[in-house]
């Protein structure tokens, strides 16, 4: 395995690196490293919770000039999540070489981010939006960049966002350096890039498959109005950790978090509807596992990386291939195992064969869990709960009690009511949720606009599979997503809260 030492950096970055406790490089970062120290152009792909953000911090990093008080490096980001988690990566990476660092992201106040900007930062990361709300106000000067990085690439050259990159990549001077990453990389980007970079090097690590395999991927196919039942069922069998569900729409998400919250469970949703006060507070409570399951739309996708994340649940199964392989990967990450379930109608099963094919892994079926599976899944927490006490709790001011209770009862009989006690025996709250379209592979559709649609889809040759002319409409992208919309969002604030498109529920 590669060291970090083998790679040439600076003393200050490698004790930062220390500091976060790395030992030893992954491969992404052993080989994008070097070749991105070359200053030369790069575009970077492994796979998800591999250490990609580390590898374009540590060149950007590098390349700063802490005494040059002007913003020289830029990363972009999709959404507001990922910019806010990257700033914090740069930042610890940067830490001990004093390097400046600020996130500028939509819906939050923009003249807090105009006195940050006046505090000179090094390294700005942004999403696209503000970013050119900032460029338009001129409230800030990228003549002085030197390098740029493109997180979540594809996703970014995706249709919503090309041509704000490209209006902000031209205010960067030409002669800067220009890095692309992200799990997945049609060979269309290349195309793409080439309008914005040099001599492409391409960093590929090698993989079987473009998912992680310490991911469990298994799928029930189910009717639509069971996917609730089974889900809670599953919640209580499998006991996770963390969990994250995906759902297909905003509405969709708003309906979950209803639902498992009366059935007693710890949720709360993200999607692009909500308030930024409101996504932050949902994602500091799931950080600090406050909230045991996040429910979310593609929002949260990309980038994400929560420790404790053991499950992900496609609740519904994305239209978009690229978005399975990013949804499944908030869990597995950095080398742990994770369980990834989607739901499939019978309709969507060949669909799901397609992300099969495409993806090159086996999704197992399972058979659908039943009530008493998950009952005894609830009495078996009971039974952990029972025995962590044993294990960590004072127990000596109980004993004469329990005595007492022993010489009248069986003990089996006063186990069986304690673990009683403990079991929470909810009841399936019968719950109805709004209806939703299957998802479904169309074959011959819309010739002409494939190019297009392969730019957007599928992981090598995958276009096919967003031959549906509805792939945009079911992506519930947030406003982070598409020309001006941070722009409109300060103009008026009460669009926040209604759905910019007809489709966007
Ligand atoms: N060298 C390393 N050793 C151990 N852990 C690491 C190392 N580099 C990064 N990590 C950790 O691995 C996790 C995943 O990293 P990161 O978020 O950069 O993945 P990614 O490749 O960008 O994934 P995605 O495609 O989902 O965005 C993070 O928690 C990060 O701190
Ligand atoms: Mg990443």
């Amino acid at each position: 395995m590669a060291q970090f030492s083998d790679l040439n950096l600076s003393s200050p970055v490698l004790q930062a690196l220390e500091e976060m406790g790395f030992e030893s490089a992954t491969a992404i970062q052993a080989e994008a490293i070097p070749v991105a120290l070359t200053g030369r152009d790069m575009i970077g792909q492994a796979q998800t919770g591999t250490g990609k953000t580390v590898a374009f911090s540590i060149p950007m990093v590098e390349m700063v000039d802490s005494d040059n008080e002007s913003i020289q490096g830029l990363i972009l980001t999709p959404t507001r999540e990922l910019c806010i988690q990257v700033a914090e990566e740069i930042r610890k990476v940067g830490m001990l070489k004093e390097v400046r660092v600020l996130p500028v992201y939509g819906g939050q106040d923009i003249n807090r981010q105009i006195r940050g900007l006046k505090n000179r930062p090094h390294v700005v990361i942004a999403t696209p939006g503000r970013l050119l709300d900032h460029l338009n106000r001129k409230t800030i000067r990228l003549k002085n960049i030197r390098m740029a990085v493109l997180d979540e690439a594809d996703e970014m050259l995706d249709m919503g966002f090309i041509e704000d990159i490209e209006a902000i990549l031209t205010e960067c001077p030409e002669a800067r350096q220009t890095l692309l990453f992200s799990a997945t990389m049609k060979p269309e980007i290349k195309k793409l890039a080439e309008r914005f970079m040099k001599e492409i090097q391409i960093v590929s690590v090698k993989a079987q498959e473009v998912t992680v395999p310490s991911i469990e991927q298994v799928y029930y196919e189910i009717n639509e109005r069971q996917k609730l039942d089974v889900l809670t069922r599953l919640l209580d069998i499998q006991d996770p950790e963390l969990a994250i569900v995906f759902g297909r729409t905003k509405r969709r998400v708003d309906e979950l978090v209803n639902a498992l919250i009366t059935r007693g469970y710890q949720a709360d949703g993200l999607h692009g509807d909500l308030s930024q006060r409101q996504r932050d507070i949902v994602m500091h409570k799931f950080r600090d596992g406050g909230i045991e399951i996040l429910v979310a739309t593609d929002v949260a996708a990309r980038g994400l990386d929560i420790s404790g994340v053991t499950h992900v649940y496609n609740f519904d199964i994305p239209q978009d291939i690229d978005s399975y392989v990013h949804r499944i990967g908030r869990t597995g990450r950095a080398g742990k195992s994770g369980i990834a379930v989607t739901f499939v109608t019978p309709r969507e099963v060949d669909h799901l064969h397609q992300i099969e094919r495409i993806t090159k892994r086996k999704i197992t079926k399972r058979p659908m869990p039943t009530f008493a599976e998950a009952i005894r899944g609830k009495q078996r927490m009971a039974m952990e709960q029972l025995m962590n006490t044993i294990e960590n709790e004072e127990l000596g001011g109980y004993r004469a009690i329990a005595e007492e209770l022993l010489d009248q009862q069986d003990s089996i009989l006063l186990i069986s009511a304690a673990l009683k006690l403990l079991t929470k025996e909810t009841q399936e709250i019968p719950i109805q949720l709004s209806d939703v379209t299957p998802i479904r592979v169309k074959k011959s559709e819309n010739r002409g606009r494939e190019s297009s649609r392969r730019i957007r889809s599928g992981i090598s040759g995958g276009g096919k599979m967003d031959s549906s002319r509805n792939a945009k409409k079911h992506r519930d992208w947030d406003r982070e997503k598409g020309r001006n919309r941070d722009r409109d969002r300060e103009k008026s604030r009460d669009r926040d809260k209604k759905p910019k498109r007809a489709n966007a529920k």
